[in-house]
């Protein structure tokens, strides 16, 4: 069966063809680790998940690395404002070797609790400054660079072809007046390398130019090919990077290469809050996983949400979705709970599964048909959990491991159990009330049955009503 992916260089579905066979090479531009991400950043890591776990099931191994931007990441895209490392640093207190360890393993954390599988290969822009000079001294014995005060830059007057990802409108971009050029012969270009200068740096290293730290963007590339090869099957990254971050590791590449370093290029949609905004680490609605967690909500939760819209299409976050989403997961583990084993997966349901996550990654499309597959008369019940559990390599929502926690009802509202026994036995039909609705308001949904009262926590109700 042939896997489909939208390629944003030229703007269509093409099927996907490995440049070896039976082989993928991913790479994901991974976070500035200067902050906790934000679940709008955990979406795009969601995608490639996805997106490796079904090459993984169309047969590819997949070699996975995900970069760690601890350098070189200004607060602006024009190479202008400070290194957000620095930044961090300034705002913990911390040092920015301590901040970049510590938010790594934060953001670690958090793609653990999502299933998010950990990639081959965690290449830290700081472990890899030597293979930048390399790769800067490429480009720069290929005649793309010139020297201001400041840096290194790139010229990308010299590339017919610079923009075409993004389809930018070069003369527009060039002739705008608002764009502050200072030493930059063109509103394009950008830094390779930058020079400490006068600033007091943490992080810099000594380079055939002067002293400094590089670019943002020759990390991707200086580390994609070391990982992957100077030519790769598939990059993937946020939507905001094809104007100016993938842009650019495309000159970079077509100026020490002469071609783009991967074959396909896939972007993931944003996290919007109210209606259009996209979530940023900026703004007041920055929602944590650990914020989601503390409100009761299941990380996995959020991946279902996340399964639940197409990776193109834009997802506004509400509390209303994810709690949708929170009950929709429940449901699906109590019913593969319920489901017997030993049968084998249902090879029609399979094969439409399979087409539906080849089509571009559908999974919204996939979670309908599961659904329908869960209410089907035809597919014997045993055959129903079989495909369920070939289909959450995929889904990656643990259905398998997943068992009713025990409910551990606490002291008081024991005490309000006992009340509301004692008070139906002595017919107190309106104090029995009282009391459900106390127990409610506890967070615990009380019932009545012929084995005596049974108590479950309200996140785990459905155990007792389906
Ligand atoms: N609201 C969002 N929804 C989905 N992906 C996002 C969103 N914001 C950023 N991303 C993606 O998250 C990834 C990590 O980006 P990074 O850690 O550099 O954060 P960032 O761009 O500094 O975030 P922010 O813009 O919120 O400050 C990138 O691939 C980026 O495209
Ligand atoms: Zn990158």
């Amino acid at each position: 069966m042939e896997l489909m992916l939208y390629d944003t260089y030229e703007r269509r579905l093409r099927p996907f063809v490995p440049l070896q066979a039976g082989a993928a090479g991913l790479y994901a531009c991974g976070p500035t680790v200067y902050d906790y991400a934000h679940i709008g950043n955990l979406r795009t890591y969601l995608f490639g998940d996805v997106l490796r776990r079904v090459l993984a099931l169309n047969g590819y191994a997949v070699n996975h690395v995900i970069c760690v931007t601890d350098v070189g990441h200004l607060t602006s895209d024009a190479d202008t404002g400070e290194d957000k490392m620095e930044k961090g640093s300034r705002r913990a207190r911390q040092s920015a070797w301590e901040i970049a360890a510590f938010y790594t393993r934060a953001f670690q954390q958090d793609i653990a609790d999502l299933h998010i599988l950990a990639p081959a290969v965690w290449a830290r822009a700081t472990e890899h400054i030597q293979e930048q000079i390399d790769f800067i001294a490429g480009i720069e014995r290929n005649g793309y660079t010139y020297r201001t005060a400041d840096g290194i830059y790139f010229d990308t007057h010299q590339l017919a072809r610079y923009g075409h990802l993004a389809r930018l409108d070069i003369g527009g971009l060039r002739s705008g007046h608002r764009v502050e050029l200072r030493d930059k012969r063109s509103a394009t270009d950008f830094a390779l390398w930058k020079f400490s200068g006068d600033e007091q740096r943490q992080m810099e290293w000594d380079s055939p130019w002067g002293r400094g730290f590089p670019g943002w963007h020759i990390e991707c590339s200086a580390m994609s090919s070391k990982y992957l090869g100077v030519l790769f099957d598939i990059h993937v990254g946020g939507e905001d990077h094809i104007p100016v971050h993938h842009t650019n590791e495309i000159a970079q590449h077509e100026a020490c290469h002469a071609h783009p370093p991967a074959q396909y290029w896939l972007h993931g949609a944003f996290l919007n809050v109210d209606g259009s905004a996209k979530m940023s680490k900026s703004d007041g609605d920055f929602l944590r996983l650990a914020t989601l967690a503390e409100r009761g909500v299941d990380p996995l939760a959020y991946r279902y949400l996340v399964l639940s819209a197409h990776y193109r299409s834009p997802l506004t976050f509400s509390w209303a979705a994810l709690d949708a989403a929170q009950t929709a997961l429940n449901r699906l583990r109590l019913a593969y709970h319920r489901l017997p084993g030993g049968g084998q997966p249902d090879a029609s349901y399979q094969q439409a599964l399979q087409a539906e996550l080849n089509q571009d990654l559908n999974t919204p499309r996939a979670l309908a048909l599961m659904w329908e597959l869960l209410k089907s008369n035809e597919v014997p019940a045993a055959a129903q959990k079989a495909t369920l559990t070939w289909l959450d390599q995929v889904l990656g929502l643990g259905l398998a491991a997943w068992a009713p926690a025990a409910c551990v009802v606490p002291d008081e509202v024991q005490a309000l159990v006992a009340a509301r026994d004692l008070a139906r036995q002595e017919k107190r039909w309106a104090d029995a009330d009282t009391l459900r609705r106390a127990i409610e308001d506890a967070g615990y949904a009380v019932r009545d049955t012929p084995a005596g009262t049974s108590i479950q926590r309200q996140a785990t109700s459905m155990i007792s009503n389906e």
